[in-house]
C-alpha cells in the first residue's frame, strides 16, 4: 500500500510558524505580488530578503511537533509499500521530525540559489544584496531557493509518478488554494487512491476527499499513524 502525504502550513502551525491565510497569517501586511513573485524581487529585492530573513530567523527558533514526528515514524516503520511526503512548506520541520525523504515542491528556506551560476547552497543567515555567491563570487545575485508565484514547482515529474501509484492520498493542514498542489487529490483519486483530509477547519477543501477529519494536526496525525 503506497501512501502519498501532502502537507501545508497547517502542519507547522503548532510549532509556531504562522500559516498564510487568516488573521496574523503571513500574507497579512504583505501583498503576495510584492514578496513572493520574481517581479516583486526584481522591483525591490531588499523587501523580499527581509520577508524571508524574518521567516528564516523564526524557523531556527522553533521545533517540529507531534504531527511531524508521527509522519517520521510512519515513513521509517511502514513495511507494506512506500510513504512519500510531499510538502508545500519551505521549513525543515519534516526532516527534523524524522522523515527520511521529503519532496519540497515549493523549495527550502534554509537554501539560497545564485541567479548567475544557479548553484544552490545552505543558508542559515540573512541574505541581502551584498551577499556573495560562494561558487562564482558574484554579488547581489543570491535569492531564497523557493518557488514564487508564476514559477514552476520542483519535482513535478516525481510527484506525478507517486500520485499515479498511490493507494492512499492524505492531505494535512492545507487550504487547497494554490495550484498545482491543490489538484493532487483529484489526480490521486483518478488513479484509484482512497483520499483523506486532516484539517482544523470542518468543511472539506475539495469534493475529491472521501474522508475528512477536522482537528489539530498535532493530535489527529499521531492518532491516524498509530
Ligand atoms: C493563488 C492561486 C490561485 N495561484 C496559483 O495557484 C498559482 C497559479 C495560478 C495563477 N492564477 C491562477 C488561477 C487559477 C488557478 C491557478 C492559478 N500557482 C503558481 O503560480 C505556481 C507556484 C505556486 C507556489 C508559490 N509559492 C508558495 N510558497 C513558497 C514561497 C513561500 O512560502 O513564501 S505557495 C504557499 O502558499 C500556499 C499556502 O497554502 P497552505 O500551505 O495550505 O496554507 P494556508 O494558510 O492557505 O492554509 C493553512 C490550512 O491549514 C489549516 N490549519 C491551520 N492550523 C492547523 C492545525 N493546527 N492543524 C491542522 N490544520 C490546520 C487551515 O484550516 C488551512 O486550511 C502553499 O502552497 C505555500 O507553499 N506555479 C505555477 O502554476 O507555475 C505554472 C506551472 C504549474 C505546473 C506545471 C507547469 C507550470
Ligand atoms: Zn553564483
Amino acid at each position: 500500500m503506497n501512501i502519498v502525504v501532502l502537507t501545508g502550513a497547517g502542519i507547522s502551525a503548532e510549532s509556531g510558524i504562522p500559516v498564510f491565510r487568516g488573521a496574523d497569517g503571513l500574507w497579512e501586511g504583505h501583498r503576495v505580488e510584492d514578496v513572493a513573485t520574481p517581479e516583486g524581487f526584481a522591483r525591490d529585492p531588499q523587501r523580499v530578503h527581509e520577508f524571508y530573513n524574518r521567516r528564516r530567523a523564526k524557523l531556527l527558533e522553533v521545533e517540529p511537533n507531534a504531527a511531524h514526528r508521527a509522519l517520521g515514524r510512519l515513513a521509517l516503520g511502514w513495511r507494506r509499500g512506500q510513504v512519500t511526503v510531499v510538502t508545500q512548506n519551505i521549513d525543515d520541520l519534516h526532516e527534523r521530525g524524522g522523515s527520511p525523504e521529503v519532496i519540497h515542491m515549493h523549495g527550502e528556506l534554509l537554501k539560497a540559489r545564485c541567479t548567475h551560476c544557479g548553484v544552490v547552497t545552505a543558508c542559515r543567515e540573512d541574505l541581502s544584496r551584498a551577499s556573495i555567491c560562494a561558487s562564482c563570487g558574484g554579488i547581489d545575485c543570491l535569492r531564497p531557493h523557493v518557488v514564487w508565484f508564476g514559477e514552476i514547482p520542483f519535482h513535478l515529474g516525481r510527484i506525478e509518478r507517486e500520485l499515479d501509484r498511490a493507494d492512499l492520498f492524505v492531505a494535512i493542514g492545507t487550504s487547497g488554494r494554490v495550484y498545482p498542489a491543490a489538484g493532487f487529490v483529484s489526480a490521486a483519486r483518478a488513479a484509484g487512491a482512497r483520499t483523506l483530509e486532516i484539517n482544523l477547519e470542518p468543511g472539506g477543501t475539495s469534493p475529491d476527499f472521501m474522508e475528512h477529519r477536522s482537528g489539530a494536526a498535532g493530535t489527529l496525525v499521531p492518532e491516524w499513524v498509530e
